[in-house]
């Protein structure tokens, strides 16, 4: 006898191959999936349902700068279309509206599975941006490789990425997966040696600058774990690199007094006391303490791309919430943040564009906080699974 109707359950985890530019992702749940544009997409269904419905190609021009792919609903009513889409001004919503209620269907298929493919391509110039032109791409990464530079071991095999102004990027992934190691090669750490792949910059090729170039050109690392540098003083250290940066930019230097003047709000912003100055760079600080240092010398230098690694580890919640402040009071509609995190706590005062997930050394996954939420419920079995 049949029971109350339930909706069916559909997993529509699989196989599920999201394109876009350099960066694939494969499997993926069609669930609150995010891209930023490209404004002309064609999307093709394949589906496997009883009835075999025909392939739905789907052409879509639309001048938006966001478009989501919203859970799919399963429901009970009348057959296709299957696939719908619903735009808005800034956003476009993909559902599968509609399924027929049919015994056989529901005894034979009690869950199916759908398979997709979506490509998009960007469509140059045509996406306006928060300030009437179209977001500038800071940092597009592909398919980069690196080894340890001692012992040759390969650590990332393949890391796609681009981010535009204006983003906040999280990675997140099991310890080892290699999310420290892609921070410290974007800027140029020694211990690595990259092996394959771009990087580029602000439009430059960001390989072949020296790390002191890197930052001078904007790119900011708040490492994982700080380094001490006993005998140099913190304000020393901040006016010599914040000078460094002016005399770049073609600008005059600033004397012990101005920049004195110009650190105050900054040590307000990051709440650290005016006496963190005149203490040797991290030497004796706490662990928290030495991030909310990080995120000074941020405040202090500025940058187009700041990469966070780790800032919420050793920070109690007061800590926690002193920093998410600043860096979110740092954000302009010009720059962007490269985040690591283990936790999504960090992720709820600083709220990221994209969530991206790091596996054995490449990016297996991109969404939303929904990715998180999943990961703090299930581990990263569910990602493997998702
Ligand atoms: N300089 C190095 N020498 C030896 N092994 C290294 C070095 N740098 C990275 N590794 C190894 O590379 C792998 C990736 O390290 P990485 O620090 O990038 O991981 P992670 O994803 O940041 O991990 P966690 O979440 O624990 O911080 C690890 O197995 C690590 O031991």
């Amino acid at each position: 006898m049949d029971g109350p109707r339930k909706k069916p359950r559909m997993k529509l985890s699989c196989p599920f191959i999201f394109s876009y530019k350099a960066q694939s992702i494969k499997p993926m749940t069609l669930k609150n999936i995010r891209y930023q544009p490209p404004l002309t997409m064609t999307c093709t269904w394949h589906t496997f349902l009883y009835y075999q419905t025909p392939i739905q190609p789907l052409l879509l021009r639309q001048p938006s700068t966001m478009a989501l792919l919203h859970r799919f609903n399963c429901r009970s009513s009348p057959s296709p279309p299957l696939l719908t889409t619903k735009s808005t001004s800034n956003s476009t919503v993909f559902s599968l509206s509609t399924l027929p209620r049919h015994r056989r269907f529901h005894r034979k298929f009690p869950s199916f599975k759908l398979t997709a493919t979506l490509a998009a391509e960007t469509t140059a110039g045509s996406v306006p941006s928060g300030g009437g032109g179209p977001p500038k791409l800071v940092l597009e990464v592909k398919d980069l490789t690196a080894v340890i530079s001692e012992s040759g071991q390969k650590i990332l095999n393949g890391v796609n990425l681009s981010i535009y102004e204006g983003e906040i990027h999280a990675i997140m992934g099991k310890n080892g997966s290699g999310k420290s190691t892609f921070a410290k090669v974007l800027v140029g750490h020694k211990d690595y040696e990259v092996t394959g792949g771009s990087v580029v910059f602000k439009g430059e090729n960001l390989l072949e600058m020296e790390p002191e170039d890197r930052s001078l050109a904007g790119l900011f690392l708040s490492f994982q774990s700080p380094v001490e540098i006993p005998g140099v003083s913190n304000s020393d250290f901040l006016q010599m690199a914040y000078n460094a940066r002016r005399r770049k930019l073609g600008q005059p230097e600033l004397d012990p007094l101005q920049f004195y003047g110009y650190i105050m709000p900054k040590l307000e912003m990051v709440n650290i006391k005016a006496d963190f100055l005149n203490r040797n760079v991290n030497e004796g600080f706490s662990g928290g303490e030495k991030k909310r240092n990080e995120i000074l010398q941020l405040a202090v230098l500025g940058a187009e791309l700041a990469i966070l690694d780790e800032i919420d580890s050793g920070l109690d919640v007061d800590a926690l919430r002193d920093v998410s402040k600043a860096v979110n009071a740092l954000m302009t509609s010009t720059n962007s943040v490269l985040m690591i995190t283990h936790y999504r706590r960090l992720l709820e005062f600083i709220k990221p564009t994209y969530i991206h997930i790091m596996d054995e050394g490449r990016i297996s996954m991109t969404g939303d906080i929904s990715i998180a939420t999943l990961l703090e419920k299930k581990g990263y079995k569910a990602m493997s699974s998702s």
